[in-house]
C-alpha cells in the first residue's frame, strides 16, 4: 500500500502512540522492578524476624513450621514476580521496535473490533481492553486461518462467529512503518517472499508473522492424540514444532512449565540451530536431547557404544566388512516391534530358567557365589523386577554381615596405619563428640583402633555396596548375549548371521546403535522400568529416522506424555537400509494418532524444489512456493572437483550469500575435501554430531545436515560411481533440499542415475 494514504498515516500514528505507552509501561515496571528488588532484600534480610519461633511445645512447633512456610511463600512469591518483570520488561523492548504485524477487523453482533496481533499482548492504561493480542490468543487464531469473509474462533465458553472485514499485514521496523499489505486468501506472500528471500542464518527464525494455515493447524492441535505430521522437505515441521511449543506454554502457562517439555532431536547441530526460537518469543527453551545421549547416559559404563552416524557411516563406507549384510539385515530386523515381542518372550522365559548373575567377590574371595543368588531369586515370586528388588536387598543384607566380620580381622588395622592424617583427626573428633574422651586412657585408645578399622571396612566395600545396589550383580550382557542364542536355537535362518554378529561386538564390549534399544528394553524389563512422569509433552523431529520399536520404547519411558512426532519419509536417512517401514509409516504407532500432511515446501526456490521432485516416489504432488531464483546447476567435469568448488563457493560468496555447504556423502570424503580447500578459503570442517552451526563456507557430511538449511548447497561429487546404491537415494534428496536459493552439483563422465529422471529444462548445463 502506497506511503501517501490516509491509512498508511493512521497506521503510523497508531504505532507511535502504542511505542510511546510500551516505553512508558517499560519504564514503569523498571521502576516497580527496583522496589520489588528492595523488597526481597528486606525480605531475605528479615526473615527471621518475622517468623516466630517455638519449637518446645508440640502445638508451637506446628506454629512456628506454618509462620515459616508462610513467609517462605511470601519471598517466593515476590521473587515469581520479580521473574515476570524481567520477562515483560524483555517483551515490551522487543515490541517496540515491532509493536505488531497484523490487523483484522472483525465483526461479531454488529460490533467491530480492530484485533492487532503482536508477539506479546498489551492493555490499554486502565487495563481494560487489548491494544495488541498475542499471536497465540484464541482471537488470533482468525488471522491464519480465514481471508476475508465469515470467519470463526474457538474460545473456552464456545465458538464465536462473526464477519472478517480486513485482514492487513504490517512490516514494522525501529517503531517505523515500512510496509503494509491488506491480504487475500493467503497469508500475504509479500511478507513471506521476503521472509524466505532473505539470508540463511546459524539460528531458525520465528515465523509467527506468516505462519500458514496448514502449519497452524498443527500448532493448535487440541486433541489428545499422537500427533503425526508427515511433511515435505521445507514445509516448515521444524518452525511448526517450535511454535507449538510457543503455543503450549502459552496456552497452558498455568500448568506446565517448559522444562515439562521435552524436544529429541538428531544432533547438537540441529539444538544450537533451533535453541534461539522460544527465547525469541520470549518463552523458556524446552529441554531438548538426542536419543543417543538419553541411551549413552545409561549404558556407557557397560559398553562402547557406537552412534547412529557411525552406524551410518559403517553402512556407506565399509560394504567390504564380513558382517555387512548381516548388519543390513539385523537393522531391519531390530527396527521392528516384533523385536520387542520376542523379548517379551524371552523375559517370560526367564522367569522360570535362565537368569544369569555374577559372584559377589571382597578381596579376591568369594562372598556370595553366582548359584546362590540365583537359588534366591528362584525362590522369590513375583515379577522379576521385583525379584531383582529382593534379591537386591538379600545381598545388601550380607553385606552388612560381611562389613561386620571383615572388621574383626587383621588386614583392616594392618591398612588403617595407612590411612591419611585428615582420616584420623576426624575420628579423634568423632570419639570426642560422643563421650568424654580423654587421651591418655587405654579404652579411648581401643576404641579409635576400633572407628579407624571401621572407617577402613566401610571404604573398602562401598564400591561393592554400591554395585549391588546398581544391580550390577545382574549378568546383563550375558543376558542379551544369551537371547541370541535361544534365538539361534529357535531355527529361525534369517536369524542366524545377526545374531552372530551381535554376539561377537557383545563379546569385544561393544554395543552397535541397531542394539541400543533393544538392550535398554531388555534391561528396563530386568531391572524395572525407569520412567520420567514428569515430562507432559514430547516433540521428536526428524522422527522418519526412529525406528518403530525406538519409538514405542520412548513412548514407554514418558508415560504422562502426550506425543507430537515430525519427519519426512524421504528423508530417512538412519533406516536408510531397511526395508521396515519408518514410524510415520508403520501401523504399530497408529492407533489413537491424528495425522497431518504438508505438502508445500518453502524453503528451496521454486527451481530448486521442481528440480528435486522427481528424484523421489511421489515428488510430484510437492508443492513449491512461487519464489523466483535460479535453475540448479548440473556441473560436468573432467577432472578433480577441487578447483570447480573452489571457484563455486568463492562466486556465492562474491553474490552475497553468507552460509554455503559442501556436502560430501561421507565423512572420509568431508575430510579429504576440506584438506584440500582449506589454504584457499576459509572453510569449516564439520564431521562429529557434537559440532555446532556457525556462518560461513562448511564442509560436511551430508547426514549432518539434515534439518538445517543453507543459503547455497554445493555437491561435489554426483558421479554414477559415487552414488550408485538406490538405498541413497533419500540421502541425496535430502542433501539437495538443504539449499535455499542456490545449488550446484558437480559430476564426472556419469551423473548418479537419481539425476536421471529430471528433465534437462529444470537445471542449467554447465
Ligand atoms: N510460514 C512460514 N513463514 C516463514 N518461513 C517459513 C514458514 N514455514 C516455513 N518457513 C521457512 O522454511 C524453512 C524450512 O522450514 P523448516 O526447517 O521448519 O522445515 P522442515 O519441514 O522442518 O524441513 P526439513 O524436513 O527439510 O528439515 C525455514 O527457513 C523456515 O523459516
Amino acid at each position: 500500500m502506497d506511503k501517501n494514504t490516509v491509512e498508511w498515516e493512521e497506521e503510523q500514528s497508531r504505532i507511535d502512540f502504542i511505542t510511546r505507552l510500551l516505553s512508558e509501561k517499560r519504564q514503569q515496571i523498571i521502576n516497580d522492578n527496583q522496589t520489588a528488588k528492595e523488597d526481597i532484600q528486606q525480605l531475605r534480610k528479615g526473615f527471621w524476624d518475622d517468623v516466630t519461633v517455638n519449637i518446645d511445645e508440640p502445638d508451637e512447633v506446628i506454629e512456628t513450621y506454618a509462620s515459616i512456610k508462610q513467609q517462605a511463600e511470601l519471598l517466593a512469591e515476590r521473587e515469581r514476580s520479580y521473574g515476570q518483570f524481567d520477562k515483560l520488561v524483555d517483551q515490551y523492548g522487543r515490541q517496540q521496535h515491532s509493536p505488531y504485524f497484523g490487523r483484522i477487523d472483525f465483526v461479531e453482533d454488529g460490533k467491530k473490533e480492530s484485533i492487532y496481533i503482536g508477539i506479546g499482548s498489551l492493555m490499554d492504561r486502565k487495563k481494560e481492553d487489548f491494544l495488541i493480542y498475542d499471536w497465540r490468543a484464541p482471537i488470533s487464531s482468525m488471522y491464519y486461518d480465514y481471508s476475508p469473509g465469515p470467519a470463526r474462533y474457538e474460545t473456552p465458553e464456545g465458538e464465536i462467529e462473526g464477519e472478517m472485514e480486513l485482514k492487513r499485514q504490517f512490516i514494522i521496523r525501529e517503531g517505523l512503518l515500512k510496509g503494509m499489505f491488506d491480504t487475500g486468501v493467503t497469508i500475504g506472500d509479500e511478507l513471506l517472499q521476503q521472509a524466505l528471500g532473505s539470508n540463511a542464518s546459524a539460528q531458525m527464525r520465528g515465523i509467527v508473522a506468516t505462519i500458514q494455515k496448514e502449519q497452524n493447524k498443527i500448532i493448535r492441535y487440541k486433541q489428545n492424540k499422537i500427533l503425526m505430521v508427515q511433511g515435505v522437505a521445507g514445509s516448515g515441521k521444524t518452525s511448526a514444532a517450535m511454535q507449538r511449543i510457543a503455543y503450549l506454554l502459552y496456552r497452558d502457562r498455568k500448568s506446565i512449565t517448559a522444562d515439562q517439555i521435552l524436544l529429541f532431536s538428531p544432533n547438537h547441530m540441529f539444538m544450537s540451530y533451533v535453541s534461539s526460537v522460544l527465547p525469541e518469543l520470549g518463552e523458556e527453551n524446552m529441554r531438548q536431547m538426542t536419543f543417543q545421549e538419553y541411551a549413552a547416559g545409561r549404558v556407557e559404563h557397560e559398553f562402547k557404544v557406537e552412534t547412529p552416524f557411525e552406524q551410518l557411516e559403517y553402512l556407506l563406507d565399509h560394504t567390504e566388512d564380513r558382517w555387512y549384510s548381516d548388519r543390513e539385515k539385523g537393522i531391519q530386523l531390530k527396527a521392528a516391534v516384533a523385536l520387542k515381542d520376542q523379548l517379551d518372550a524371552y523375559v517370560k522365559r526367564l522367569e522360570d530358567k535362565g537368569m544369569l548373575f555374577k559372584n559377589i567377590t571382597f578381596r579376591g574371595r568369594k562372598i556370595v557365589s553366582a548359584d546362590a543368588i540365583k537359588g534366591s531369586f528362584y525362590r522369590s515370586s513375583g515379577s522379576i523386577p521385583n525379584r531383582v528388588e529382593s534379591v537386591k536387598n538379600w545381598l545388601l543384607s550380607k553385606l552388612d554381615e560381611l562389613e561386620a566380620e571383615e572388621r574383626t580381622k587383621d588386614w583392616p588395622e594392618e591398612e588403617a596405619a595407612f590411612l591419611s592424617k585428615e582420616d584420623y583427626l576426624h575420628t579423634y573428633k568423632e570419639l570426642q563428640s560422643h563421650q568424654n574422651f580423654d587421651e591418655e586412657t587405654f579404652d579411648d585408645f581401643e576404641r579409635e583402633q576400633e572407628l579407624l578399622t571401621k572407617l577402613v571396612v566401610q571404604r573398602a566395600m562401598h564400591p561393592l555396596r554400591k554395585k549391588v545396589a546398581n544391580l550390577k550383580f545382574i549378568q546383563m550382557k550375558k543376558l542379551y548375549h544369551q537371547f541370541y542364542e535361544i534365538v539361534k536355537s529357535n531355527g529361525e535362518e534369517h536369524w542366524y548371521g545377526v545374531a552372530d554378529y551381535t554376539q561377537a561386538a557383545i563379546e569385544k564390549n561393544q554395543l552397535y546403535a541397531e542394539d541400543i534399544t533393544p538392550y535398554l528394553y531388555l534391561k528396563d524389563q530386568i531391572e524395572g522400568r525407569r520412567v520420567n512422569t514428569d515430562i507432559r509433552h514430547v516433540f521428536v523431529d526428524e522422527a522418519q529416522d526412529y525406528s518403530p520399536f525406538q519409538m514405542k520404547y520412548i513412548q514407554q519411558l514418558f508415560p504422562n506424555a502426550r506425543f507430537n512426532l515430525l519427519g519426512d519419509y524421504n528423508q530417512a536417512i538412519h533406516t536408510l537400509f531397511s526395508d521396515v517401514p519408518s514410524v510415520l509409516e508403520a501401523k504399530e504407532v497408529n492407533e489413537d494418532t491424528e495425522r497431518i500432511q504438508l505438502m508445500r515446501s518453502y524453503r528451496s526456490t521454486k527451481p530448486i524444489v521442481e528440480f528435486t521432485k522427481p528424484m523421489i516416489p511421489g515428488g510430484e504432488k510437492i508443492e513449491a512456493f512461487n519464489r523466483e531464483g535460479n535453475k540448479p546447476r548440473l556441473h560436468k567435469i573432467s577432472s578433480d572437483a577441487v578447483a570447480e568448488v573452489e571457484k563455486t563457493v568463492n562466486e556465492r560468496l562474491k553474490e552475497g550469500y553468507e552460509t554455503v555447504a559442501v556436502l560430501t556423502r561421507t565423512k572420509k570424503d568431508a575430510i579429504n575435501l576440506y584438506d584440500q580447500l582449506k589454504n584457499t578459503i576459509e572453510a569449516r570442517l564439520i564431521y562429529k554430531e557434537s559440532q555446532t552451526f556457525e556462518k560461513g563456507v562448511l564442509v560436511l557430511p551430508a547426514y549432518l545436515a539434515k534439518g538445517i538449511e543453507f543459503d547455497a548447497v554445493i555437491i561435489p561429487d554426483a558421479s554414477d560411481k559415487t552414488y550408485y546404491r538406490e538405498e541413497e537415494r533419500k540421502l541425496f534428496y535430502t542433501a539437495c533440499t538443504r539449499a535455499m536459493h542456490e545449488l550446484d552439483i558437480f559430476y564426472q563422465k556419469e551423473k548418479s542415475h537419481f539425476l536421471e529422471q529430471i528433465p534437462e529444462d529444470l537445471y542449467q548445463k554447465i
